[in-house]
């Protein structure tokens, strides 16, 4: 494999991954700005993002298909070529129609992006890299809502509302080209498994993808670390930070920084520990699933505004959230023949934005019903409002907790069945207990009888 050239293809996905992730992030950050521009109320506003992420997630099937079909270059240039044309749609809208027809567009090109960019890099790295680059994939990408934070936030507040989304429309002609110009979809002389089914042989295929329990696993894995995270990040969490919370929006913007920066460092180190520990990677899925619902339980508990060292803790757990939600695409890696891989793909990435967009729409259904029965004196983001609206995550979390929980059954089942036993968790860690113990005893001797 052409090292080089590896690295320049994958340099150039993750940069239009990390394009796609600023214009998906974008609107969060004008979320208070458009409330004005659009004169919308909270369930219109989330209604931006709501639709925007079903157009995402309902191409994500077809998507991984086409992946599979026609290689990711075609689809990550066609991705942020759509991405461009929505976010200048929105430069120029002034009412919500006009606002959501650019977010449909947004949403289809950032569906193109993620599961075409993570296809190239078993076609370009070697296997004992993949873990690592899939999760620095996943993490360099969301630098991208840092652009949102810092650039975008400051050209929006400096210029407007028309220049902000123009110059992000600009960033996606960008991607486009270099993706156009620069990626391959698998290293000369070695022919990227592209699949030429017709419809029949497709829909078969499909149909296997989702009959294996492994792409089922990572499918529910995504939908119980992801949506908690991207709900914050995405649309509830800054309004919920300021008006809820009481925070400056400077600090507000700090947590939210936090996020993807955490997001980073904790990347590397999952991406390690499931190579090495490929038959725990579920046992890690609920771990942090249980650990989300600690800290909101802590944060809403709280009966006033929570200190922020508890704030801080809430966004760390939430960040950690999206380094494991990366386990799931490794789930469909390594459950599925390489040709199936994207479609694989693409079933596990809805669930997690299937949750998120279930979650972000029915608090806005909630904080607006809330409002509207006078609950209270504070208003539409009145902390206690927001405490009641989040504790709807809590519904989500148990579900997804328990699919995983059932459906890892299944898997280990399968394997059992193919002579692979999974040994439990308790008798991996007594077994581990004793080891230590009789080293310790072995250089304990040794010492005494050097002694002697
Ligand atoms: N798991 C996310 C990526 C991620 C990593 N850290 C936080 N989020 C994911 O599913 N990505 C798909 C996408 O299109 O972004």
């Amino acid at each position: 494999m052409n090292g080089k050239r590896a690295w320049l293809v994958w340099g150039v996905g993750v940069f239009a991954y990390l394009i796609a992730v600023t214009h998906r992030t974008s609107f969060g950050v004008a979320g208070l700005v458009a409330t004005d521009r659009f004169d919308a109320t909270a369930s219109a506003l989330s209604a931006f993002t709501v639709i925007q992420l079903v157009v995402y997630a309902v191409l994500q099937i077809p998507v991984g298909v086409l992946v599979d079909r026609f290689g990711p270059r075609v689809m990550i240039a066609t991705g942020a070529g759509l991405m461009a044309v929505g976010q200048l749609q929105l430069a120029a809208a002034t009412s919500v129609p006009g606002g959501v027809v650019g977010r449909i567009f947004v949403g289809a090109g950032d569906a193109m992006t993620f599961i075409a960019v993570i296809r190239i890099i078993p076609l370009w790295f070697p296997s004992f890299r993949v873990p690592v680059l899939t999760q620095l994939t996943g993490q360099l990408g969301q630098l991208g809502q840092l652009i949102s934070l810092v650039p975008f936030a400051f050209v929006l507040h400096a210029a407007g509302w028309s220049p902000a989304f123009a110059g992000l429309a600009g960033l996606g002609v960008l991607a486009c080209v270099l993706s156009a110009a620069l990626l391959r979809n698998a290293p000369q002389g070695m022919e990227a498994p592209a699949s030429k089914d017709g419809i029949k042989e497709t829909a078969v295929n499909l149909t296997t993808a989702w009959q294996q329990p492994g792409t089922r696993l990572g499918m529910w894995s995504h939908f119980a670390t992801q949506f908690s995270g991207t709900v914050f990040v995405l649309t509830w969490g800054y309004p919920f930070l300021v008006s809820g919370q009481g925070l400056d929006s400077g600090t507000a913007s700090v947590l939210l920084s936090l996020f993807v920066v955490v997001g980073i460092i904790c990347g590397p180190f999952l991406g390690s520990w499931v190579g090495r520990h490929p038959l725990r990677r579920s046992s890690m899925v609920l771990a942090v699933t249980l650990a989300t619902a600690a800290a909101w339980a802590a944060v809403i508990a709280q009966s006033g505004p929570s200190p922020l060292w508890l704030l801080v803790l809430l966004v760390l757990v939430l960040a950690i959230g999206g380094p494991a939600s990366m386990i799931a695409f490794d789930f469909a890696r390594t459950f599925n023949p390489s040709h199936r891989i994207g479609t694989a793909t693409g079933i596990v990435n809805v669930g997690g934005f299937v949750a998120a967009l279930i979650s972000m729409y029915i608090i806005g259904i909630i904080l607006d019903l809330l409002n509207s029965v006078g609950f209270s004196s504070d208003g539409l983001y009145s902390l206690d409002a927001f405490r009641v609206a989040f504790s709807f995550q809590f519904i989500v979390l148990g579900f997804g907790f328990a699919a995983v929980a059932i459906t890892r059954g299944k898997v280990r089942r399968g394997m059992a069945e193919r002579g692979e036993v999974v040994p439990p968790l308790r008798d991996v860690l007594a077994d581990n207990r004793r080891r230590r113990e009789q080293f310790k005893k072995e250089q304990q001797a040794q010492r005494e009888s050097r002694k002697r």
